[in-house]
C-alpha cells in the first residue's frame, strides 16, 4: 500500500480541516483511494513546529482537541516554539508539502518561498495560496518540472469545487474565448447579508467566523482576492500571462446597505464579478468590478459563499461550473483532491518507468 507523508505549513482553518479529514476518515480514504496519509510535520506562526517521523507520525486527535488559538507545540515531543518552515520543508522527510499560510497579493511571500523550498527539496507541493500561483505560476511550474515533482493548486480558485481540473481536463479541443464569474465567497455572502438587513461590519464578521474570509478581509472586500483568481483562471484556461497591473480592480466597499436593498427592490442583484475575454488580436482583457445584474441573469442567483463561473467556448457555447467558493472543509477537500492528482501522476510515472524498463528488457 502506498503511503504519503505530509508536512502541513500553516495550521489555520484549512490545514486543520485537512488534519480533521485525515484523522476522521483516513481509513475510509485509504480503502477507497489506495493510499494512506500520515502527517509527519506541522508548522504554524503561533503554535511553532512539530515533527514526528516515527510510527504513525503526529497523533492528530489531541492537537485537534485544542482550540486553534491555544495550540503550542513547544512542550510536545518533537515540538519547537518557532515555526521552522525552511528547515521543516527542506529537511524533514515528507513526500508532499501542503502550503496553507496567508495569501499575500503583493509578492506572494512567504508562501512563494515555501513552495520553492519544497520543490527544490524534491517534494510535491499542493497549495491553496493564491499569491505564488497568480504571481509566479510559470516559473514554479518550470522549477517543478526540472525537479520531477508535482505543483498542484486546485483550491486557489473556487475552493474545493474542481474548476481548474474541469477546465484543464474537460475542455480539450474547445476554444475558450472568455469567462465571467462570482469568485469570492466572502463578498458574495456579505452582499446577501446586507440585503437581509445586516450592517457591513457585522456581515464581514460573520464571514470571518464562518472561515470564508482572508486573514485580512480587505482582500475580499476590495476585490484583490478575485483579481488573483481571475489571473489564475485566465493564465490557466486562456494562456493569458496576466499580471496584477493587467486586471483593473474595484471591490464592494463603496456599496452601501441602502444601495444593495434599493437594487433588490428594483429586481437587481449586486455581484462582484471577475471576468476575462480574448480580444480579436489574441490578447486577453480582464477586470474585477461590482455589477448590478438583473434577476434573470445566471450569476444573479448565486448566493452566500457559493461561486459560479461561466466559460464561453466555441463548440459548447457557455459552460457553467458552480459550487462552494470558500470554507475550511471545502478548501481542505481541494488539498485532498491535489493529493489524489499527485497519486495519479506518480502512478503514471511509475507505470511509465516500468514499461520503459520492460521495453529495455524485452
Ligand atoms: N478559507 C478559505 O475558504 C480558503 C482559503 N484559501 C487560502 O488558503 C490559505 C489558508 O487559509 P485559512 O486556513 O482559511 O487561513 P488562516 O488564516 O485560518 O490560516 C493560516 C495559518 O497560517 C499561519 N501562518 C501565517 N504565516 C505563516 C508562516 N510564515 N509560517 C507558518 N504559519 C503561518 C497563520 O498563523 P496566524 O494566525 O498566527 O497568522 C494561520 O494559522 C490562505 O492562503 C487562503 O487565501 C483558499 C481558498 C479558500
Ligand atoms: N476569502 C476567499 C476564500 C477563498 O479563496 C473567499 O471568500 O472566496
Amino acid at each position: 500500500m502506498t503511503r504519503y507523508d505530509l508536512a502541513l505549513i500553516g495550521f489555520g482553518g484549512v490545514n486543520r480541516a485537512l488534519a480533521e479529514l485525515i484523522a476522521g476518515r483516513g481509513d475510509a480514504l485509504e480503502a477507497e483511494l489506495g493510499f494512506a496519509l500520515r502527517v509527519v510535520a506541522i508548522t504554524d506562526l503561533r503554535a511553532g513546529s512539530l515533527v514526528r517521523t516515527d510510527g504513525d507520525g503526529i497523533d492528530l486527535a489531541p492537537l485537534l482537541a485544542v482550540a486553534p488559538g491555544e495550540l503550542d507545540f513547544s512542550a510536545m515531543d518533537g515540538g519547537d516554539a518557532e515555526p521552522r518552515n525552511e528547515w521543516v520543508i527542506r529537511e524533514v522527510p515528507a513526500d508532499i508539502v501542503a502550503e496553507a499560510t496567508f495569501t499575500n497579493p503583493m509578492d506572494g511571500e512567504p508562501a512563494l518561498s515555501h513552495v520553492r523550498w519544497a520543490i527544490e527539496a524534491g517534494k510535491h507541493v499542493c497549495t491553496t495560496n493564491k499569491g505564488p500561483v497568480a504571481l509566479h505560476c510559470r516559473s514554479l511550474r518550470e522549477l517543478a518540472r526540472r525537479h520531477g515533482v508535482c505543483f498542484e493548486f486546485e483550491g486557489t480558485v473556487m475552493s474545493g469545487t474542481p474548476v481548474l481540473r474541469t477546465a484543464r481536463r474537460m475542455f480539450g479541443g474547445l476554444a475558450v474565448t472568455g469567462f465571467e464569474g462570482v469568485l469570492n465567497g466572502t463578498s458574495n455572502y456579505v452582499l446577501g447579508r446586507l440585503e437581509s438587513g445586516l450592517s457591513f461590519a457585522d456581515a464581514v464578521a460573520e464571514a470571518q467566523a464562518l472561515g470564508y474570509a482572508e486573514a485580512d478581509p480587505t482582500a475580499d472586500i476590495e476585490g484583490y482576492d478575485v483579481q488573483l483568481k481571475v489571473m489564475i483562471l485566465a493564465n490557466e484556461v486562456l494562456g493569458a500571462g496576466l499580471t496584477r497591473a493587467d486586471v483593473p480592480c474595484t471591490g464592494i466597499s463603496a456599496l452601501t446597505a441602502e444601495d444593495v436593498r434599493r437594487a433588490a427592490a428594483e429586481g437587481l442583484r449586486w455581484k462582484l464579478v471577475g471576468s476575462a475575454a480574448r480580444r480579436p488580436d489574441g490578447t486577453v482583457e480582464a477586470r474585477v468590478a461590482p455589477v448590478a445584474l438583473p434577476d434573470g441573469h445566471p450569476l444573479a442567483g448565486v448566493t452566500g459563499p457559493v461561486n459560479t463561473v461561466a466559460f464561453h467556448t466555441d463548440l459548447l457555447g457557455t459552460v457553467t461550473v458552480g459550487g462552494p467558493g470558500a470554507g475550511r472543509v471545502e478548501t481542505a477537500y481541494a488539498l485532498l483532491s491535489d493529493v489524489i492528482g499527485i497519486h495519479e501522476q506518480s502512478g503514471r510515472a511509475v507505470a511509465g518507468a516500468k514499461s520503459l524498463q520492460e521495453a529495455h528488457r524485452g
